[in-house]
């Protein structure tokens, strides 16, 4: 006997959140098929993370990039609120970084490229997303990568107030500073993660990576080294990313055209000229 919900059919369990369970489902109409991530109100509301999930359901609604878990919508019972989300293929971009303990530079190139795509898309929508790690990553069915919690992600410029968020690894020192409140930061919190990011695909575990006092101190000095395999291309890159000062980080735009990135990126006339070498040969 199926399980049906509505104009769902739920199928497999992928696995379970902080908040919540996710399932495989089909719409029975249309034979689409999505995940249904399904939040418990009770647990949002011991989490008190009821208004971070409205949060959550208004930013996320509004975005459409390739790189950017689709949401397709939300309804809920009187238990239960459920989230119509992208099913991505591929599962979980931790895991995998995990299970090869670390990517190929020409890998790691790619997903920052992408990582990069999706959060200058962002941040036009003046949308920060706060909490870039391999966690909130997944993969789609053709390897390209997905930002998918949006838990964390508020409009910039904001100023902090609630608690902290998860792990301290990927946090930049601007939201570490003492709560004075002028403390305000904004998109640029994102480019210090994206560093953290890469430093992370390369080497296999974050570059400020240690107990969370130490972590505090050496994220609020900026104290990492880059271990001698990386590429010096790919180091110069994560150096022009970990600034302490979010102005003088360098810009999306600059990630883009950072020689590390386009080196391993093919984009448009080299893929075509790539495929008529092919061709010839
Ligand atoms: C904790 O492990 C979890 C938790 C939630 C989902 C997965 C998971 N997810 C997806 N795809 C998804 C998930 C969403 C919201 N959209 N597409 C695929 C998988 C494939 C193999 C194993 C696991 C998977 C794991």
């Amino acid at each position: 006997k199926k399980f049906h919900l509505g104009m769902f059919e739920i199928g497999k369990p992928l696995g379970k959140g902080k908040f919540g369970r996710v399932y495989l489902a089909k719409e029975r109409t249309t034979g689409f098929v999505c995940a249904l991530k399904v939040l418990h109100k009770s647990e949002l509301q011991q989490g008190k993370v009821e208004k971070q999930v409205r949060r959550e359901i208004e930013i996320h609604s509004n975005l459409r990039h390739p790189n950017i878990l689709r949401f397709y919508g939300h309804f809920h019972d009187s238990k239960r609120v459920f989230l119509i989300l992208e099913f991505a293929g591929k599962g979980e971009l931790y895991k995998h970084l995990r299970k090869e303990s670390k990517f190929p530079e020409w890998k790691a190139a790619q997903y920052i490229a992408q990582m990069a795509a999706a959060l200058k898309y962002l941040h036009k929508k003046h949308v920060m997303h706060r909490d870039i790690k391999p966690e909130n990553i997944l993969v789609g069915i053709h390897g390209e990568i997905k930002i998918s919690d949006f838990g964390w992600s508020v409009h910039a410029p904001n100023n902090r107030r609630n608690t902290m968020c998860g792990t301290l690894d990927y946090l930049p020192p601007e939201m570490l500073k003492p709560g004075s409140q002028d403390n305000f930061y904004n998109e640029k919190v994102d480019l210090w993660s994206l560093g953290v990011l890469t430093y992370e695909f390369l080497v296999g575990e974050a570059p400020f990576e240690d107990t969370p006092i130490m972590t505090q101190k050496r994220i609020a000095r900026g104290e990492m080294t880059v271990p001698g395999f990386v590429s010096k291309e790919a180091s110069d890159l994560i150096k022009r990313l970990l600034v302490l000062d979010p102005e003088r980080r360098i810009s999306l735009d600059e990630v883009q055209k950072h020689p590390w990135i386009v080196k391993h990126c093919i984009k448009g006339e080299r893929a075509t000229q790539r495929s008529s070498e092919a061709k010839e040969s």
